[in-house]
Order: structure tokens, then C-alpha cells, then sequence
């Protein structure tokens, strides 16, 4: 295995705006041609991952899901993988009210109201719903207030995450974690690691190549650790273009 690409989605290789891929398809060829492997990497749930995996021709490989809470992989049970939702769920309705009344979750959301949200269609929003590990949501509230509801979910052992949209919470896990089994398991010569937020952050961090893919709908990420010596790359345009010009830019950097 020369190469294994673990790639954020939304914001990253698929459009903020419309949720579509198609400008990556040069790159994604290219991967295909040369034995590359390419992980999915998301805040998305399983179902959502399945369907993008076999519109872009990647069901073959595994794929990090919810935040790195849960894995996608046909070689595993993936029944066997712990459900922690309703548990965050009811440790989320615990909270006092004047937090709690700040975070919109997906679970307080019908699935319209998720579609609206989040500008899918209905049946992609359904897809959404479906929710084994993770809760992602709006936050209304004050940066202090922020502040403390998180103090409020660490006591609770639950993390919250930010997203290409979204605030995420679960309890714990990183993409990076899933990230570095999946590492272990193909043993690849050289990995790459695309994202646009905050929640891809460990895993641009630990990958040979890290790409930040351009959002100019979220603040930039801080500069990174590797921008200096070019380890760490980022793109001028957004979503599946630049994904797409600074993917092929790197493989013939590699000669690959
Ligand atoms: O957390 C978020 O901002 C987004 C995107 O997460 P990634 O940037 O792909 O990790 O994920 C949430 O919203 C999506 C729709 O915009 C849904 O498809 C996901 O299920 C949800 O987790």
C-alpha cells in the first residue's frame, strides 16, 4: 500500500455548499490508479458514510464515522461496537436548564427541522438521524456560557466537538484514534490527511502529509504544527477543488 488518504467531508472533499464531490474525481481516479486507499472521515453516521462510499466508488475501505466514536468496516460486527446515544442523551437532559436550553441537538430536532438545518434533502437528513455514538447540534448561547456547559459535560466524561457546522459531542474518542488502527492495520508507506475544522485537527497532525482544505465559511484553523517546513499544506480554493488541485500536487510531489 503506497498511500492511505483519510479525508474529512463536509467543507472538505464535499462542497459546503451542495454536499457534492465531483471536482475530487481527477484526484480520486488518480488514487484508484496508483493502489491508494482513501478513508472517510466524519462527523457522519454510518448510513450517511455508506451511501457517499458507493457513490464515490470507496466501499471497499472502512471509514471513520461519528467523530471518530464509531467505524465503519464490513470486516467487523459493527452490532459489536457499543451504542452510546441514548446514554449522551440523558446525561445531555441532565444538565441544568439554563445550559441545556442553549444546544439544539439533532435528537430535539424532527427530521424536516435536521433537513433544514442542515441544508440536505429529507432522506439524507434521515440518514442523519440515525445515531449510534455522537450528537451534533447548534449552540445559541454566550462564549462564556459555552464555556461552562463544556466544564459541565467533561465532569460527565463527554467531549464537544466543532465540525464544518456543527458542535458535536461523545464521549471521547478522535477521529486520529480510529485514524492510527486503521494505520496499523494497512501499514501504508505514506499517509495524508485532509480537513477544514477544529475536529480534524489531530488527525492533520498525525498523518506523513496534512492538507487544510480552504472554508470560507468557518474561521481559518490556527496555523498548525508542520506549515513551516511544508509538512502541512493548505489550499487556496474550497471543498472538492482544492481538495482535488492539492491532492494531485502532492502525488506528483511523491512521484506517485
Ligand atoms: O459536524 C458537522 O458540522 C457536520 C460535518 O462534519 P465533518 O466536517 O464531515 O466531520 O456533521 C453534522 O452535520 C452534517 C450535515 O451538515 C450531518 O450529515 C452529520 O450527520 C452531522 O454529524
Amino acid at each position: 500500500m503506497p498511500l492511505l488518504v483519510f479525508t474529512d467531508l463536509d467543507g472538505t472533499l464535499l462542497s459546503h455548499e451542495d454536499y457534492d464531490w465531483r471536482a475530487a474525481l481527477p484526484a480520486l481516479t488518480r488514487l484508484k490508479t496508483i493502489g491508494a486507499g482513501v478513508i472517510m472521515a466524519s462527523s457522519k453516521t454510518a448510513p450517511e458514510i455508506e451511501v457517499l462510499q458507493q457513490e464515490t466508488g470507496l466501499s471497499d475501505w472502512p471509514a471513520i464515522v461519528e467523530n471518530g466514536a464509531g467505524l465503519l468496516d464490513k470486516r467487523d460486527n459493527a452490532r459489536a461496537q457499543h451504542d452510546d446515544y441514548a446514554r449522551l442523551r440523558a446525561e445531555l437532559d441532565s444538565l441544568p436548564d439554563a445550559l441545556r436550553k442553549f444546544f439544539r441537538g439533532f435528537g430535539d430536532m424532527s427530521v424536516s427541522q435536521i433537513a433544514e438545518v442542515t441544508g440536505l434533502a429529507e432522506a439524507s437528513a434521515t440518514l442523519a438521524a440515525r445515531r449510534r455514538f455522537s450528537e451534533p447540534g447548534t449552540w445559541s448561547g454566550a462564549t462564556k456560557e459555552l464555556e461552562t456547559f463544556q466544564a459541565h459535560l467533561k465532569a460527565r466524561g463527554i467531549f464537544a466537538r466543532e465540525g464544518g457546522r456543527f458542535l458535536t459531542l461523545s464521549f471521547g474518542k478522535t477521529k486520529a484514534d480510529q485514524m492510527a488502527r486503521i494505520i496499523t492495520r494497512y501499514t501504508p508507506h505514506n499517509t495524508v490527511a485532509l480537513g477544514d475544522a477544529p475536529n480534524d485537527i489531530e488527525m492533520l497532525q498525525a498523518a506523513d502529509f496534512g492538507i487544510i482544505v480552504a472554508n470560507p465559511h468557518r474561521t481559518p484553523l490556527p496555523l498548525l504544527k508542520g506549515e513551516d517546513t511544508g509538512r502541512v499544506l493548505r489550499t487556496d480554493r474550497s471543498g472538492p477543488e482544492g481538495w482535488n488541485e492539492a491532492m494531485l500536487s502532492l502525488l506528483a510531489r511523491l512521484h506517485l
